[in-house]
């Protein structure tokens, strides 16, 4: 997530319980090596986590992005309430405020989020922000293309996992085509010592895959296999500098017939003397092309839904995200995901 020198600003991540998450080095993964490659689509279809060490150009970019997001939280609420969200009309870009949505047990989230859709920045669509985003537009779009650049590398290893011919799966997340793709910008406010709780409620990411930094802990997983109402289950990933922390998400569990796993997980309060602290979060994420479908793909190492004797998800990513991002409003994830196999839309959402 972020440099060093952002991590040494604030007090150290504490000796508590973390998830089992490995660490890959994007130098490494580009190399060419074909069992290491290997061990990053493994870990795609068991934990659907992984942390990825960076180089020094991404690391700064990701720094600069820090920045922007402080100056958009930092402004004044009447200019962040003219470019308020309204997940009622499907629009899930800009300022939300802390509170809109709905955590597991009903009560109001603990998290301000500003979010602009790629298709924005890259200039596919136009919408009003902040001075504080439009004069960092090229800082953004860079940002952008570098971390586009980085989730392409892990699909093509991806494809190759899955039997698909290279570049099949990048295709369906092309940054030339409309999607749902956002840049969402997090700050979640230090909560009260006798009152700490879950302020972002478990889901599993609705998109493809998702490139996420932060620096201070609360970001947890749930232990795949387990009930998301057992407390014991859910373990804090530990951020590490010059990091990005990388989730598959409900597309790449559907495409690959639920071999890739998108797992559960959640924001708490940050742990140890971290709580006291606000925590920032970036989170790039990828989403199909609005006119791909959810359908599995077909590859030999693919089951096919007949062969699962399972129905397929006719339905396109678009849609898919339009509804699953309303229900998550609600308090409610619309998909359930254990390993990957069983993900099922289990509530409907007009
Ligand atoms: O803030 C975080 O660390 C996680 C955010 C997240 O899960 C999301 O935006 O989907
Ligand atoms: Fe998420």
């Amino acid at each position: 997530m972020v440099s060093q020198k952002l991590f040494d600003a604030l007090p150290s991540f504490p000796d508590v319980l973390t998830a089992d998450v490995p660490k890959f080095s994007l130098s490494r993964l580009s190399s060419g090596d074909s069992a290491y490659a290997h061990k990053v689509f493994e870990t795609c279809c068991t934990t659907g986590f992984f942390l990825l060490e960076m180089g020094d150009d991404m690391v700064k970019e990701i720094d600069a992005m820090f920045d922007i997001s402080n100056n958009v939280f930092d402004l004044e609420i009447e200019e962040k309430i003219r470019y308020a969200q309204n997940a009622s009309k499907g629009k899930f870009t800009g300022w939300k405020d802390v509170g809109i949505m709905k955590t597991d047990s009903g009560a109001p989230d603990r998290c301000e989020f500003y979010a602009f859709a790629q298709d924005e920045i890259l200039g596919i669509t136009s919408l009003p922000h902040p001075d504080a985003i439009q004069s960092h537009r090229s800082a953004i779009s860079s940002f952008l293309r570098h971390a586009h650049s980085i989730i392409t590398r892990i699909l093509s290893i991806l494809d190759t996992g899955l039997g698909l011919q290279c570049g099949t799966l990048a295709s369906l997340v092309s940054q030339e085509r409309t999607s749902a793709t956002l840049l969402r910008l997090i700050r979640y406010a230090p909560q009260p010592l006798l009152d700490r709780r879950t302020s972002l409620l478990r889901h599993t990411d609705l998109g493809a895959i998702t490139f996420l930094c932060s620096v201070l802990g609360g970001l947890q997983i749930l232990t795949p296999g387990s009930d998301p109402t057992d407390e014991t289950a859910w373990r804090y990933i530990r951020p590490e500098p010059n990091c990005a922390i990388i989730n598959i998400g409900d597309a790449l569990v559907e495409w690959s017939g639920g071999i890739l796993r998108s797992n559960m997980h959640r924001v708490t309060y940050a742990p140890g003397a971290q709580a006291d602290c606000t925590r920032y979060s970036i989170a790039y994420l990828v989403r199909g092309n609005n006119d791909v479908s959810m359908k599995r793909l077909h590859s030999e190492k693919i089951p096919s839904a007949a062969d699962d004797g399972d129905v397929e998800m006719d339905v396109l990513c678009g849609d898919w995200q339009i509804n699953k991002s309303k229900a998550l409003t609600a308090g409610a994830d619309c998909a359930r995901s254990r390993g990957g196999r069983d993900l099922r839309p289990v509530l409907k959402v007009s």
